[in-house]
C-alpha cells in the first residue's frame, strides 16, 4: 500500500484534492489556526519589514507535510501585499534554471522554493549569493573560455519549505533570518480547523462530529480535511448530513480509521508484532513479511507514525511494542513481552535504534539503519 492510497497519508493528493485544498487555504495570518508562536513571530518580521519599507529576511518554513507551509507562503505575500512565484528544489535541475526565475522576479516579490533541501547542487549555491546580495554570476561559455557575467536582480523574499531541515547544507541554512518549524497540530487547534473547513463546504457538523474527526487526524490539517469530506459523504448518503460524533465515529469506522489515526496498515503491523511475536523484538524484514508488505512500506509509510504515538520504538534488536500498543488494541501482555509491568523509557530506545551503527550484533540486520522520522 503506498501513501498515495492512504485516507491518512500527510502527502498531497492528485489534483482534485489540490483544488479542494486552495479553497480551503486560510488568506491572512489571522485566520491560520494553530503554531501561535510561529505566527506571532512572523507577524513581527513581516510587520517590521513593511513599516521600515524594506523587503523582510528570508524564511525558512520546516515540517511535515500537510502541516501548512504552502499555505503560510501565499499568507506572507499576501500580508506583504506582494505577488508569489512557487516553484520546487526538484524543478530546479541546474543552475539556469534558477537564474530564469530569479532574473524575472519583481521587486519584492515573494518566491515560495518548496522542498529546497532538493535542489541541485550548483544551484544552491547560485541562491546563496542571491539571498545575500540580490546579485548572481550567469556563466557564459563552457571550459576556459567561460565568463561570469554578474546580474542583479530585483530584492525578494525567498520562502524556502523542507520536510527535512537536517538535509539543509548550513551555509544555506544560515541565510534565512527567520527559520520556523511547524508542529503538529493539537486536537482542539485541529477542530478549529474542521469547522472552518465545514463552514466553506456548506457541511454542517457539531461540536462533537468536528472534535471526533479532529482526533482521527494525526494532528495534521490536510488530514483532518480529507476525513472531513469522507465523513460528509457519509453524512449525505446515510443520513441527514449532519455530522454529529456518533456519525463521524461510524463513518471513520468504516474507513478503517481508528480513535487515535490508525489505519489498516498500522493496525495489521502492530497487530502482528503482538500477536504473532509477542511485541517484539523483531526484525523489520520479518515483521513486514508477516503482514505482506514490503519492509520500506512498514518502515517508512507506517512506522514513524506509531513511534509518535509511542506505540512501537526501534531498538538495536528489533521493533518492539511499548505498553500502550497493547492497551490500544485491547490486549494482555504476556510476562515475558518486553517490559511487560514495567515503565517504558522510550527516549532511551528511540536513541539506540536511531544511532549510526548501533547494534552490531542486533537480532535483525535489517533494523540497524533506522531512523525515527
Ligand atoms: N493552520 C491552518 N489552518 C487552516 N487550514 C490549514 C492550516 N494549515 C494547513 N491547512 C490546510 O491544510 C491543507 C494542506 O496545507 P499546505 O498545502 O499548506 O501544507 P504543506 O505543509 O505545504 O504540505 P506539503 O509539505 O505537502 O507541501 C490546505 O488545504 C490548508 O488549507
Amino acid at each position: 500500500m503506498s501513501a498515495e492510497e492512504r485516507l491518512v497519508s500527510a502527502d498531497a493528493g492528485g489534483p482534485d484534492e489540490q483544488v479542494i485544498e486552495a479553497a480551503l487555504r486560510p488568506k491572512r495570518l489571522d485566520d491560520f489556526i494553530g503554531q501561535q508562536r510561529v505566527r506571532e513571530q512572523l507577524s513581527l518580521v513581516l510587520h517590521s519589514a513593511l513599516r521600515r519599507g524594506r523587503t523582510p529576511d528570508h524564511v525558512l518554513l520546516s515540517g511535515g507535510p500537510g502541516l501548512g507551509k504552502t499555505t503560510l507562503a501565499m499568507i506572507i505575500a499576501a500580508e506583504l501585499g506582494k505577488p508569489l512565484r512557487i516553484t520546487s528544489g526538484p524543478a530546479i535541475e541546474r543552475a539556469g534554471d534558477l537564474a530564469a526565475v530569479l532574473s524575472t522576479l519583481s521587486e519584492g516579490e515573494v518566491l515560495f522554493l518548496d522542498e529546497i533541501h532538493r535542489m541541485a547542487r550548483p544551484a544552491e549555491e547560485m541562491l546563496y549569493m542571491a539571498m545575500e546580495d540580490f546579485r548572481v554570476d550567469v556563466v557564459v561559455g563552457k571550459g576556459p573560455g567561460a565568463t561570469a557575467i554578474p546580474l542583479d536582480i530585483a530584492p525578494f523574499t525567498l520562502v524556502g519549505a523542507t520536510t527535512r531541515a537536517g538535509m539543509l547544507p548550513g551555509p544555506l541554512r544560515d541565510r534565512f533570518g527567520f527559520v520556523a518549524h511547524m508542529d503538529f497540530y493539537e486536537p482542539a487547534e485541529l477542530e478549529v480547523i474542521v469547522k472552518r473547513s465545514a463552514r466553506l463546504l456548506d457541511v454542517r457538523i457539531t461540536d462533537g462530529g468536528a472534535a471526533e474527526v479532529a482526533d482521527r487526524s494525526r494532528g495534521t490539517p490536510r488530514i483532518a480535511n480529507r476525513l472531513l469530506r469522507r465523513v460528509r459523504d457519509y453524512a449525505e448518503v446515510r443520513a441527514d448530513g449532519v455530522i454529529t460524533r456518533e456519525l463521524a465515529r461510524d463513518a471513520l469506522t468504516l474507513y478503517e480509521v481508528d480513535e487515535r489515526g490508525l489505519d489498516r496498515l498500522d493496525r495489521a503491523v502492530l497487530t502482528s508484532l503482538l500477536r504473532k511475536f509477542g511485541g517484539g523484538p523483531v526484525g523489520l524484514s520479518t515483521l513486514a513479511v508477516s503482514v505482506g508488505e514490503e519492509p520500506e512500506t512498514v518502515e517508512v509509510v507506517a512506522e514513524p507514525f506509531l513511534v509518535r504515538q509511542g506505540l512501537l520504538a526501534r531498538t538495536p534488536r528489533g521493533r518492539i511494542a511499548t505498553p500502550a500498543a497493547w492497551a490500544h488494541l485491547g490486549l494482555t501482555p504476556p510476562p515475558t513481552a518486553p517490559m511487560a509491568g514495567t515503565l517504558f523509557d522510550l527516549g532511551d530506545a528511540v536513541e539506540e535504534g536511531a544511532g549510526k551503527g548501533a547494534g552490531k550484533g542486533a537480532e535483525q540486520g535489517d533494523d540497524q539503519d533506522s531512523v525515527i522520522s
